[in-house]
């Protein structure tokens, strides 16, 4: 008995709790079979909670934060995970440890599908801002000289085709710049008037709708009675006509292929439910982070991809790209710390803050890397009512300034293991792992710090850098709390 409560009566009362969670819960044995599942994680995952109960959690969510709890057997944290349905998640997962024994893991996570949407709303505006306002809109996209020299060529001649502009397909890793090149794009194409100063830009993302009726409803329009309570509504085509439409992850575009290539094709579109047809002249930009070739019929893709443009991902990119895109980020903070405040602000960055900034890996990418950069700066300036001159400041970037937490866990070790590769076999790599895990632990509870440390493990033969370390006992330290 606890506060006059039966054990049962807790037990139901923590399954009522968990059920009402508007957070996602799952709990897998040490195989990955699922043994619990609350609603919000049956309703994401789109089956009933007992089918899900009893299988393996990739069958559900393929990309799942709990199988990096299983194979690692450690806390997976603040995971920002896509997945195959195109939601996006913040996972939590701990490993399951009953009696000093390891039977399984549990998660919790939420959808962030819509706030992310919003963000990437932000961006887009402040993007049409800062191109506004420059002459040649090529000059904002770092790596114009250099690893985006042959996509800005390809992307100037699809706008600016003398026999007249042509539809084209920008791929990439996330973050790697896709809408940002699109939006680009469309700045050229007005300046060089193939486009009208006041031509519209739409931008769609195909993956935000929860299924395919909706998509084609809000991308092709709807006439009044074509379902019960349908209303007479433009599609997007009818709104980008004269213009650029954007299909941003259009590989979610799959069940509407054969509508889609008869639009590209006539150059009419019918709306759902419609029998006029509507004439649409529109330059298409479809992005997407998979390879649409393998995704669209051949018809289609050669009507979409007259241009292809892939973009690299940040880790190709060569140093002096990074050092440049370090410099832009600031550039570009001092410059709204000026418009908002009308203070001169001058960022530098120590040689150590550099060396972490342009050495540290960053999954997603160019907006990631951004982030990191962004989040030093701020940890480093002042607050407004603590400078005493309003009008010029000077600050420097230190390590300790860089937020590590933000940088993710995954990439320390897979940055480690691949220092090790030489060393080690990938069979032995994760007890591998663990092992230099525990030295760098001990090491630290013996009073050495970061850069002690990895001169220790570096005479050892283990190339581990002071930042990756100073990341893992972070890490290790926000776990314990
Ligand atoms: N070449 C570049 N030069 C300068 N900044 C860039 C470059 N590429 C991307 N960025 C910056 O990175 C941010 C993110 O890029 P963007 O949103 O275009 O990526 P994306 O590939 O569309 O991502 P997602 O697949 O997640 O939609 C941009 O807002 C911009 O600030």
């Amino acid at each position: 008995m606890e506060f006059g409560f039966k054990s049962e009566d807790i037990i139901s009362m923590f399954k009522i709790i968990l059920d009402n969670l508007r957070e996602g819960v799952n709990i897998v044995d040490e195989n990955g079979i699922l043994m619990y599942v609350n609603k919000t994680s049956a309703e994401y995952a789109k089956v009933s909670i007992e089918e899900m109960i009893g299988q393996h959690i990739s069958k559900f969510y393929p990309k799942a934060a709990l199988l990096d709890v299983l194979k690692y057997k450690k806390p997976q944290l603040d995971q920002k995970i896509d997945h195959h349905n195109e939601k996006k998640y913040i996972v939590n997962a701990f490993p399951l440890i009953i009696n000093d024994k390891f039977v399984g893991g549990f998660a919790t996570f939420r959808d962030v599908t819509e706030i992310e949407e919003l963000i990437k709303k932000i961006e887009h505006l402040e993007m049409q801002v800062a191109l506004n306002t420059i002459d040649d809109v090529f000059d904002n996209l770092i790596g114009k000289s250099g690893s985006l020299k042959n996509v800005i060529i390809k992307s100037q001649k699809a706008i600016g085709s003398l026999a007249g502009p042509r539809h084209s397909v920008i791929t990439g890793e996330s973050g790697t710049g896709k809408t940002y090149l699109a939006n680009i794009m469309y700045h050229y194409a007005k300046k060089i008037g193939v486009l009208k100063e006041d031509a519209s830009f739409i931008e769609v993302n195909c993956a935000q709708f929860t299924n395919p009726d909706i998509a084609a409803i809000e991308i092709f329009g709807s006439e009044k009675g074509a379902f019960t309570g349908s209303l007479e509504k433009k599609g997007l085509f009818e709104l980008a006509n004269g213009g650029m439409l954007f299909l941003d992850e259009a590989h979610a575009l799959e069940h509407h292929q054969t509508i889609l290539l008869k639009a590209i094709e006539s150059g009419k579109i019918r709306r759902i439910g419609g029998r006029k047809e509507i004439n649409v002249n529109v330059i298409i930009v479809a992005a997407s982070t998979q390879d649409l070739k393998k995704v669209f019929i051949p018809e289609l893709y050669q009507r979409l991809a007259q241009y292809e443009l892939k973009l690299p991902p940040l880790r190709e990119r060569p140093m002096k790209e990074r050092e440049e895109l370090l410099q832009f980020f600031a550039i570009n903070y001092e410059k709204c710390v000026y418009n908002r405040n009308g203070i001169s602000l001058r960022v530098n960055f120590s040689n150590e803050a550099k060396d972490i900034l342009l050495n540290v890996n960053y999954p997603r990418n160019i907006r990631q890397f951004r982030d990191v950069v962004n989040a030093s700066i701020d940890a480093a300036v002042p607050l407004i009512n603590d400078i005493y001159d309003k009008r010029k400041l000077e600050v420097v970037v230190n390590a300790e300034n860089i937020p590590i937490d933000i940088i993710e866990f995954k990439d320390a070790f897979r940055e480690s293991s691949e220092c090790n590769k030489n060393t080690t076999s990938s069979s032995i790599e994760n007890e591998y792992l663990g092992i230099i895990d525990q030295l760098i632990l001990s090491l630290n509870e013996k009073g050495y710090g970061p850069r002690k440390i990895a001169k220790i493990l570096n005479n050892k033969g283990f190339d581990l850098k002071y930042y990756q370390i100073a990341y893992k006992l972070k890490k290790a330290k926000l776990n314990k709390e």
